[in-house]
């Protein structure tokens, strides 16, 4: 029973078991209201009976305060195991997903955007909080209370009983039946609400080159197209959820009128009781409440199954495992006949085999889009190859935990990414642990005293949105100081000097060549000047090895290194105009 509300509500095992816990909670709050009923019942009785006997006023009094604290102590039991259990979960749920999508292959990245993630984690557990700590509970707390108390109608008058029973099982199908359109409807809701999310991010990141290319007018016409696209499918849900709910509801209020018309029909004939009768419409009068209720939480919990949906994709997706234990001997890194495509199924890397000795510089150049950083991004395991295998000092990386695979590496990326904090804390990424001396050695090592000394707050100077207040070399220089700092026995340089002035670019490989000592030194690189120093070059062409070799041999071959070779020494002559 856990592990199928787990799985069918996306909880945690506490989560599960809380969810129980506040079921059984809506059940007794929901009976407790009917102790004053019953109480009532008495009451009425001995009224009718020639008035309440002396003896009984205490019974009475007794009474009402015994169902006033009742009433207190099970509505305090529901908010506690509803309310603050939920909250509970919802964080529990949110870390949960946090640290699944941090083990998650790149792969995964490439089908879902930031923008559904981030409403899966942000919207979707939000909504889920509100299903916790109200609809479902409430829904299972009012069907159980109201079974409970249709069970005892039956011992009064089981034909009165009927009367107002009748439309629980018509109401509750109607909105039952209507699942399916329910969460075909939702489904497209919330389609076009990412699509809207989607195309908002999009602009914001794109407001630059929009305006440099005078589309915003253009740009902004398609995205209010999809503005109201999500206001038709909210309009469209509303309306749809509503023609369900209210004709259930009514339907509902029908029991009211049955058990008055029954009532008044047997009372005539005689065979009910005047008592009976009064007690049945006070029940009634209260028993359709949660009920109602119920039927709106009915149509909630059905569309939660979308949000829950979209949240199992991210928790049912298989990670990348693997040995946490290293038996790596050395660092080569060795390609053997690895095939590799990304979720277009397009193969963009075919039968690749090569080595990337330790202590050497191997250099991965090529015509664009020829696999470059592919192969470096399936060396560090962010993606798995198809085919062939992949190993660092004999060790198969398939075999080994992502996690404890790129402890081993440094890695200098063509994009960087900055978080919005000091300089020194977004080098300390490269080792939590360092002191401040040495991060600030590593930053020094990659010349970013150059920019930071002129900040005001120096080092502790904050830079933004991933480092949006400083210049394209500032952050890679940042970037470099990260892997300065690791100094981890594998390096990969892809493009790593690619923003940075000739100045800079010359003290940078002055520093690089000295971290790079006895280390395993993979560079992905443009420009030839920077791989003319490599011990041996990969030639990546269409997704195959096109040539390797020294950058000697290979200007001897006379082959594609040697015509990118003459085709940079000529572009360094032309002059625009
Ligand atoms: N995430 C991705 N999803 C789908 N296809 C991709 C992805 N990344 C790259 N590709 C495709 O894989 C091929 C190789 O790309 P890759 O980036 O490895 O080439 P590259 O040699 O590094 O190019 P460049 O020199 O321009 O950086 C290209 O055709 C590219 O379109």
């Amino acid at each position: 029973m856990i592990k199928r509300l787990q799985k069918k509500y996306a909880l945690s095992e506490q989560g599960a078991r809380d969810l129980i816990k506040g079921c059984l909670a809506c059940v007794l709050q929901n009976i407790s209201f009917m102790f004053p009923v019953g109480l009532l019942y008495a009451l009425v009785s001995d009224l009718m009976g020639g008035g309440v006997p002396q003896a009984k006023t205490a019974f009475y009094i007794a009474g009402c305060v015994l169902c006033g604290g009742l009433i207190l102590l099970t509505t305090w039991f529901q908010y506690n195991a509803t309310y603050f259990a939920t909250y509970t979960e919802s964080g529990v749920r949110r870390i949960t997903l946090a640290e699944r999508l941090r083990k998650l292959p790149l792969s995964f990245f490439g089908k879902k955007d930031l923008a559904d993630l981030t409403s899966t984690i942000m919207a979707d557990c939000t909504f889920l909080e509100q299903s916790f700590s109200h609809f479902i509970p409430e829904l299972f707390g009012a069907i159980i209370s109201t079974l409970l108390i249709s069970i005892s109608l039956f011992f009064f008058d089981w034909r009165m009983a009927l009367a107002a029973l009748w439309v629980m099982p018509v109401s509750f199908a109607i909105v039952g039946f209507s699942a399916k359109v329910q969460e075909r409807m939702n489904q497209k809701a919330m389609d076009a609400k990412m699509a809207c999310a989607d195309g908002i991010q999009e602009c914001i990141e794109a407001v630059q080159d929009l305006k440099a290319n005078n589309a915003e007018d253009g740009y902004l016409a398609g995205l209010e197209k999809k503005i109201r696209a999500v206001e038709k499918r909210s309009i469209i849900n509303e309306f749809g959820l509503a023609a369900f709910v209210v004709t259930a509801s009514l339907i509902l209020k029908l029991g009211i009128a049955t058990v008055a018309l029954v009532g008044s029909i047997l009372l005539g004939q005689g065979t009910l009781s005047v008592l009976t009768f009064f007690m049945f419409l006070l029940v009634v009068a209260r028993l359709y409440d949660p009920l109602q209720g119920a039927l709106q939480n009915l149509a909630a919990v059905i569309s939660t199954r979308t949000n829950i949906g979209r949240m199992n994709e991210i928790l049912d997706h298989p990670i990348q495992s693997g040995e946490n234990r290293l038996t790596n001997n050395g660092y080569d890194i060795t390609f053997s006949h690895v095939g590799f495509a990304y979720n277009t199924g397009e193969t963009v890397l075919r039968d690749v085999s090569f080595t990337a000795k330790q202590g050497e510089v191997t250099a991965l150049i090529g015509p664009s889009g020829g696999g470059k950083t592919t192969v470096s991004r399936l060396a560090s395991r962010f993606w798995d190859s198809n085919t062939g295998k992949i190993t660092v000092g004999g060790m198969d990386i398939s075999q080994i935990d992502p996690e404890t695979l790129l402890s081993l590496y440094s890695i200098v990326f063509q994009d960087v990414t900055l978080f919005d904090n000091t300089i020194l804390e977004n080098i300390r990424i490269g080792n939590k642990d360092a002191t401040d001396e040495e991060v600030l050695a590593a930053a020094r090592l990659a010349n970013c005293d150059e920019f930071a000394e002129k900040l005001p707050d120096k080092w502790n100077s904050y830079i933004g949105e991933n480092g949006c207040e400083l210049s394209g070399g500032e952050r890679q220089r940042i970037s470099i100081a990260r892997a300065f700092l690791k100094n981890a026995p594998i390096i990969l340089l892809d493009e790593a000097t690619a923003s940075l002035d000739v100045e800079n670019e010359t003290l940078i490989q002055t520093a690089l060549s000295r971290l790079i000592r006895d280390k395993t030194v993979m560079v992905i690189a443009h420009r030839m000047r920077t791989v003319a120093g490599a011990d041996k070059i990969v030639v990546l062409e269409n997704g195959t090895v096109a040539e390797e070799g020294t950058p000697q041999e290979l200007m001897e071959k006379k082959g594609v290194y040697a015509r990118m070779v003459k085709l940079q020494n000529e572009s360094q002559n032309w002059t625009i105009g």
